[in-house]
């Protein structure tokens, strides 16, 4: 069944999950506009995780259904992307075979390997690395390694979870403007889920707030103001202080 908003990248309908007897997402109802940088927070074990599953068909649906471009979603058949907590660098691979890796497994020909693979390590600015193996190499330089991989496929819909979840705050800035830089310069939509509410109000165009189980969205909350964000702005505290207090009060 085809759906007809032609604006939503994804749209979930009615969507619920249960594990067993565990109700974890109750009818949930949104869409993700295309382009659009959405953060989703929630209580500790409210269902990210599932969610994310569920749009990559890791799991199925009890009931309800989610779209990607108006079309059941699929991962054979959109053009997905992840970077997830856990360092996913491949430790044998130099910087530019990691870079190649995704797109060398779609078949890309390889003159258009050789460009993105350009592309990326200026973007990133890793060029002097791109003989490197990720052991020689910071940490921060590796985390860019495996932002560019999440990016290099051009995904229509990059997921991200967690992932600068065990990085200190210096990293943690540094990554989430790189982040920004290269949605913006590629227009990826990206659903990025964290813990972290100054995170959340850093980096969204708009915040969806889950309640906790059976859980459902119990708020969402638009964020205008331009990037690079000043996290001691009164108008970013207010938000962030926001956000908590919704967090808080279930
Ligand atoms: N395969 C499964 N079988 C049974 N229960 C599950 C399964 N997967 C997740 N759960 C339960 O569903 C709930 C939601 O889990 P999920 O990992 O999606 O939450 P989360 O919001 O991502 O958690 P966290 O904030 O800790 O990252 C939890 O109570 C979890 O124990």
């Amino acid at each position: 069944m085809k759906h007809n908003n032609e604006l939503a990248k994804v749209q979930v309908c009615d969507l619920s999950k249960n594990f067993g007897s565990l109700k974890v997402l109750e009818n949930l109802n949104f869409s993700i506009k295309r382009g659009e940088f959405v953060v989703v927070v929630g209580p500790t074990g409210c269902g990210k995780t599932t969610f994310l599953n569920l749009l990559t068909r890791l799991i199925q649906p009890s009931s309800g259904e989610l779209y990607i471009d108006g079309e059941p979603a699929d991962p054979k058949q959109h053009s997905l992307s992840f970077a997830f907590q856990e360092p996913s660098a491949i430790p044998w691979l130099n910087v530019e075979d990691n870079l190649k890796f995704g797109l060398k497994i779609k078949r890309y020909p390889k003159d258009e390997i050789k460009k993105r693979v350009e592309q990326m390590l200026k973007l990133l600015g890793l060029e002097k690395f791109r003989r490197s193996y990720p052991s020689q190499m910071s940490v921060s330089s590796v985390q860019r390694v495996i932002i560019g991989r999440a990016f290099i496929t051009y995904p229509d819909l990059l997921l991200m979870d967690e992932p600068y979840g065990q990085m200190d705050i210096k990293m943690r800035f540094y990554l989430e403007a790189e982040v920004l830089r290269i949605w913006k310069e590629l227009g990826t939509t990206v659903v990025f889920i964290t813990h972290n509410i100054e995170e959340a109000t850093y980096l969204a165009e708009r915040v969806l707030i889950l309640s906790n189980k059976p859980t459902s969205i119990k708020e969402e909350v638009k964020i205008d103001l331009p990037h690079p964000r000043d996290f001691t702005d009164p108008e970013f505290v207010k938000i962030r202080e926001y956000i908590t207090e919704q967090i808080k009060w279930w």
